[in-house]
């Protein structure tokens, strides 16, 4: 059966109950993406529900109503739900009945990071010019984590401008596991990611397998994590996240070892200077677009 899409722009602070209310007057399902991203490579997307905030200022919600939905009635309902969303620029369309949440896949290619690093969709050829790189296959499934969000990429070029042959690496907040299986693949000995969402967790596994590293990759919850300390250690979470993870991410650092931190819009980038200024020295700031990656050494 064919289903009925609905796209609607809103603003950040309104996701939360947008979403909400379209789950509640029968929605199947809702993607967030990137409303601001200008071509669909740039295009993050996220299923809600999964434990993941939107970094994005302006978000679309594309919600699934079943087949035989009527348009004019979903807005309705919507509105008589909620009466302070703004439905203006609503959209439907007819989708075809397929592997629906994986469609956003065909619109994904191959793209390098730094001077080696390519990720590439587990279902396309690496390209020519990636002979001789470093190539992680990836299907981000309903994970966070495609390489096309900037503080992905961000993370990405960090790890790829380091010397990780043989050592152990922690990717906390690992979503795909893109960034622990990049730093498996340039050379790290072993990696291990956490993350909150169960389906982060499924999606490093079978991420790392499809890599052929799978042996080489642990993941934990939070709740389960070794208490262990890393020569490098990569965190792309929120800005709120990264200050009350502070004293546990430093204390994952052992002395002299590299962390980087992601997921820190423009703007708030002192406070976590501020913040991790007690355990780490060199720091570093690096942007793009509206984010900022923090990196330093471990007193
Ligand atoms: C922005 S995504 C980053 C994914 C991937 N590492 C990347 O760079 O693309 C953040 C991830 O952190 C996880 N996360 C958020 N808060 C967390 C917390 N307090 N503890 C562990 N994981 C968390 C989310 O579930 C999500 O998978």
């Amino acid at each position: 059966m064919p289903f009925i899409e609905l796209s609607l722009r809103v603003r950040a602070e309104d996701e939360a109950r947008a979403e909400r209310a379209l789950m509640d007057i029968g929605a199947l399902s809702v993607t967030l993406l990137d409303a601001d991203a200008e071509t669909p490579n740039e295009r993050a997307v996220l299923e809600p529900g999964v434990g993941e905030t939107p970094l994005w200022p302006q978000i679309t919600l594309v919600a699934l109503f079943p087949g035989d939905a009527v348009p004019e009635l979903v807005l309705h309902t919507l509105e008589a739900f909620d009466e302070g969303l703004d439905l203006s620029d609503a959209q439907f369309r007819e989708v075809a009945d397929q592997d629906w949440e994986r469609a956003w896949m065909d619109q994904y290619e191959p793209l390098k990071f730094g001077a080696r690093t390519w990720i590439v969709p587990w279902n396309m050829e690496a390209p020519a010019e990636a002979e001789g790189g470093v190539i992680v296959r990836l299907d981000p499934g309903l994970a966070f984590g495609s390489g096309t969000h900037p503080t992905t990429s961000l993370c990405l070029q960090w790890l790829d401008g380091l010397d990780l042959r043989g050592k152990a690496v922690l990717d906390y907040g690992c979503g795909s596991g893109i960034l622990a299986l990049a730093a498996l693949k340039l050379g790290a000995a072993r990696a291990v990611g956490v993350d909150n969402d169960p389906q982060a967790l499924a999606a490093s596994a079978d991420n790392a397998q499809r890599n052929g590293v799978g042996e080489r990759l642990a993941v934990y919850a939070p709740e389960d994590e070794p208490d262990a300390r890393y020569p490098v250690v990569v965190a792309n979470i929120l800005a709120s996240a990264l200050d009350a993870l502070a004293p546990r991410l430093a204390d994952r650092v052992e002395t002299g070892g590299l962390i980087a931190l992601s997921g820190i819009l423009q703007g708030q980038e002192q406070e976590l200077l501020q913040r991790y200024r007690q355990w780490f020295e060199a720091l570093e700031v690096a942007t793009e677009g509206d984010w900022v990656r923090i990196s330093g050494r471990r007193r």
